[in-house]
């Protein structure tokens, strides 16, 4: 990576409008926007030519597999993903080995990604300890240290006990940070392999219902109400999550979601040939389910794009459907898939896309940092899009260390011509910079 020191990026347009101009950053803020800017020999330069200029990409929901799995990712391997992907920061989930439940994990964690040094890392705070749903983690001894965790999930499993949650939600409040729900019903969802619809029923997989995430998307809006704060709803899936959302943000109850590139695009459709590569949680759904996300993302029901990106290794994704595990990758192709279906159908232009993949989530969880707008003064987190171009997707080819992408050989528009942090190239036409 590039020391942050000077940099000149030519001919871009911001949030894709008006005419193209430079921008100069020195020290790692953007200190000066127009057209033909000249700068010092010396100073580093990116040809833009005539790309889209946004805020730098943030993601809420990372699986990094680093302590206990580097076999799958690590956080310098899900870190140049992150770069190549335009995000500037992620927030790394907690079901690691061992799970991110003390501060020791945690600050360990924000250390090691300050090193790699391509993307800011946010390590996220298990609810309960080792994700067992029993007894609440230091969540005060994790948001104290030195990583200042600012988020708690117990992603992968729900914090499903209703007065476990309402306790996690006290706590948090006092603390002023965020939990981040996966909300699975667990009792609904046993030995559940697939959507529960006529898909499921016809190749013989048992069925997770679409309750199973709505009865916990209900029930946390109303703890959160009772408990007066805020909760945020992992990767929503359904069309009735959406409604609820949208009800409970009525009500003045302060509930946030995201949803995944994956359940923005892909359906259950994709089962049919049992390639384990399809098999995630929360499933994928039935078309009518993307439409709904689709529009609930376009007018702001659901607040942001978070990829799951969720690593495995060739031998747990390449047996048999019921023994696979769920999950697929989504760093590197996250800014395509958005492309595909918001931007290409309408539903958002490149204000929208700033919006949602980098403004929202960076309010969300309070990073004052990153989601900012490209004006001068401000910090130089900057991710540069090439609109016009497309590529096809070669699993070999992703920085991941990990191959389970559900779009390979697909041919996907837009690409990123460089992703900047802090002032610094973290990566430029498909490689990283150290
Ligand atoms: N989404 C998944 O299918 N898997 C995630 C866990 C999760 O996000 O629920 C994982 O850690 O592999
Ligand atoms: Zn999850």
């Amino acid at each position: 990576m590039s020391a942050p020191g000077s940099l000149l990026i030519t001919d871009v347009r911001p949030y894709g409008e008006g005419d193209p101009v430079d921008i100069l950053i020195v020290d790692g803020v953007i200190t000066e926007i127009g057209p033909d800017l000249t700068a010092p020999a010396a100073v580093e330069r990116i040809a833009g030519r005539n790309s889209v200029l946004l805020p730098g990409f943030v993601d809420m929901h990372t699986h990094l597999r680093e302590p206990g799995r580097e076999d799958t990712e690590t956080i310098a391997s899900g870190s140049a993903a992150a770069a190549l992907g335009g995000y500037t920061a992620v927030f790394a989930m907690a079901n690691t080995d061992p799970v991110a439940d003390n501060s020791t994990v945690t600050d360990n964690v924000y250390r090691t990604g300050r090193e790699v040094g391509l993307v800011d890392v946010h390590p996220v705070g298990a609810v309960t300890v080792g994700l067992q749903g029993k007894q609440l983690a230091e969540m005060g001894m994790m948001a104290a240290g030195a990583a200042k965790v600012k988020m708690f999930s117990d992603d992968g499993k729900c914090v499903d006990d209703p007065l476990l949650m309402r306790r996690a939600l006290e706590y948090a409040k006092g603390l002023d940070v965020l939990i981040a729900q996966h909300a699975e019903e667990p009792r609904l969802t046993v030995g559940a392999l697939a959507h529960d619809g006529p898909t499921a029923s016809r190749l013989g997989l048992a069925g997770w219902p679409r309750a199973a995430e709505e009865s916990i998307v209900v029930r946390d809006a109303l703890l959160a109400r009772d408990a007066g704060t805020r909760v945020h709803i992992c990767h929503a899936s359904t069309e009735g999550t959406v409604e609820l959302v949208k009800w409970a943000k009525a009500q003045g109850i302060s509930i946030t979601a995201e949803v995944t590139p994956h359940h923005l695009l892909l359906t259950d459709a994709r089962l049919e040939t049992y390639d384990p590569v399809n098999k995630v949680n929360p499933p994928l759904r039935e078309e009518r389910d993307n439409l709904a996300l689709r529009r609930g993302l376009a007018d702001g029901t659901i607040d942001c794009v978070a990829t799951d990106h969720a690593p495995h290794a060739a031998q747990e994704k390449c047996c048999e459907f019921s023994v696979a595990r769920p999950g697929m990758l989504g760093l590197e192709t996250a800014l395509s898939i958005v492309v595909e279906t918001m931007v290409n159908t309408g539903l958002l232009d490149w204000r929208g896309v700033a919006k949602v993949m980098s403004e929202r989530p960076a309010q969300i969880v309070g990073l004052t940092d990153q989601g900012r707008p490209i004006a001068v003064g401000e910090p130089a987190n900057l991710t540069v899009v090439d609109a016009e171009a497309s590529w096809t997707v070669t699993a070999d080819d992703l920085a991941s260390l990990s191959r389970n992408t559900p779009y390979a050989d697909m041919t996907l528009p837009a690409t990123i011509r460089a992703t900047v942090l802090r002032g610094a190239v973290t990566a430029y036409e498909g490689s990283v910079r150290r």
